[in-house]
């Protein structure tokens, strides 16, 4: 798919560019650049030329996308992520999400699109999960390999450099709860984003912040909207860039720090006085392993975990609390604060 800048008229993100070469080699200037964006961004351009060839595997995923979202809804809805929803224990992180079953900020409250989620536990032959699918999603098995093993080096390459720059214990670090080898939790998300006539102009995804510990974006349109608190409380637009993906820091990456890194509001939304085209995006979700606790490192320069009123969880727990939450049909007080990772902010 070609890349669509945006136009000149609306604010854009200024986002800081880490090179991955750089950060493989321990080239300064990027591991200060990446600490920086951390702090105060929670988002960064990642560029990975150099490290893999992008474009085919991006032009691969949107044919996959393509195939699987023009399945008939029957067919699509015999791999319903919320079969199991009435039984937390149960409950499935991966699968379809019909259009408008979360909340949202089009008609009714709900939200603009569909996904389609597929463990990397499934296909990275990690863990025996249940991961029935159509049969389009075997004919990409080599895409989804490839992506998720490029994925998993870069993410190497954030993780070690951010421990060695806090000065983690050894064998302490956020690469550690993070291994290429181990099951987690990880989704390779899949979205479609209906199209809106220019009279409707909702976010047709809810300003969040995401659950896990690192979001690789790959979006060649534009749509994504990014709230920095440091910024003057202004949604601004993201880039598409070429050879580059978006990463953003989840919640998880937060919590793993006190506080220290931030994880940032985002949301997708129509360009302004523009009819929301149909849009395609897909992004691999980085979580921590299942046993993880989730509370920050050792690292001198965290702030002291904040104890009074806070249970500690498990990365697990911790995981399908909040995806309860997104499911629910009705928000409770306090549910704002989960989806956000804010307190008192309205969505
Ligand atoms: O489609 C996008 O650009 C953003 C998707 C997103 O925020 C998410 O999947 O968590
Ligand atoms: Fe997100």
């Amino acid at each position: 798919m070609d890349f669509v800048p945006l136009p000149d008229s609306v604010p854009v993100a200024e986002l800081q560019t880490v090179e991955s070469c750089g950060l493989r080699d321990g080239d300064q200037g990027e591991v200060v650049k990446l600490l920086a964006a951390c702090r105060t961004d929670g988002f960064f351009y990642l560029d990975i030329r150099g490290m893999v060839e992008l474009a085919p595997m991006v032009d691969d995923m949107y044919r996959l996308e393509r195939k699987l979202f023009d399945l008939p809804v029957d067919e699509k809805m015999k791999y319903d992520i919320d079969i199991n929803t009435n039984d937390l224990s149960r409950m499935k992180l991966n699968g379809y999400k019909p259009l408008g079953r979360n909340f949202g900020g089009i008609q009714g409250g709900r939200d603009g699109f569909e996904t389609y989620a597929i463990p990397n536990n499934g296909v990275a032959g990690l863990q025996d999960v249940d991961f029935r699918r159509p049969a389009v999603v075997d004919e990409y098995m080599p895409t989804l390999r490839q992506l998720s093993g490029a994925v998993a080096e870069a993410a190497r390459l954030i993780y070690t450099s951010l421990s060695r720059t806090l000065r983690l214990s050894p064998g302490r670090g956020f690469e550690d709860m993070h291994r290429a080898s181990e099951p987690k939790p990880d989704l390779i998300r899949l979205l479609k984003y209906h199209a809106q006539p220019v009279e409707e102009r909702g976010a047709l995804n809810t300003p969040h912040t995401d659950l896990g510990s690192l979001t690789f974006l790959f979006a060649s349109q534009p749509g994504l909207q990014v709230l920095q608190d440091n910024k003057n409380d202004e949604w601004r637009w993201v880039q598409p860039r070429p050879g580059h993906v978006v990463v953003n820091l989840g919640d998880g990456m937060a919590v793993l720090s006190n506080g220290y890194l931030c994880s940032c509001l985002h949301r997708v939304a129509p360009l302004p006085g523009r009819a929301m085209p149909e849009r395609y995006s897909f992004a691999y979700l980085m979580r921590a392993e299942d046993a993880t606790v989730m509370t920050g490192l050792d690292s001198t320069l965290f702030p002291p975990y904040p104890a009074e009123g806070r249970e500690l969880y498990t990365s697990g727990e911790w995981i399908q609390r909040k995806f309860g939450m997104l499911r629910g049909n009705d928000k409770k007080p306090g549910q704002d604060a989960v989806l956000t990772g804010r307190t008192g902010l309205v969505v």
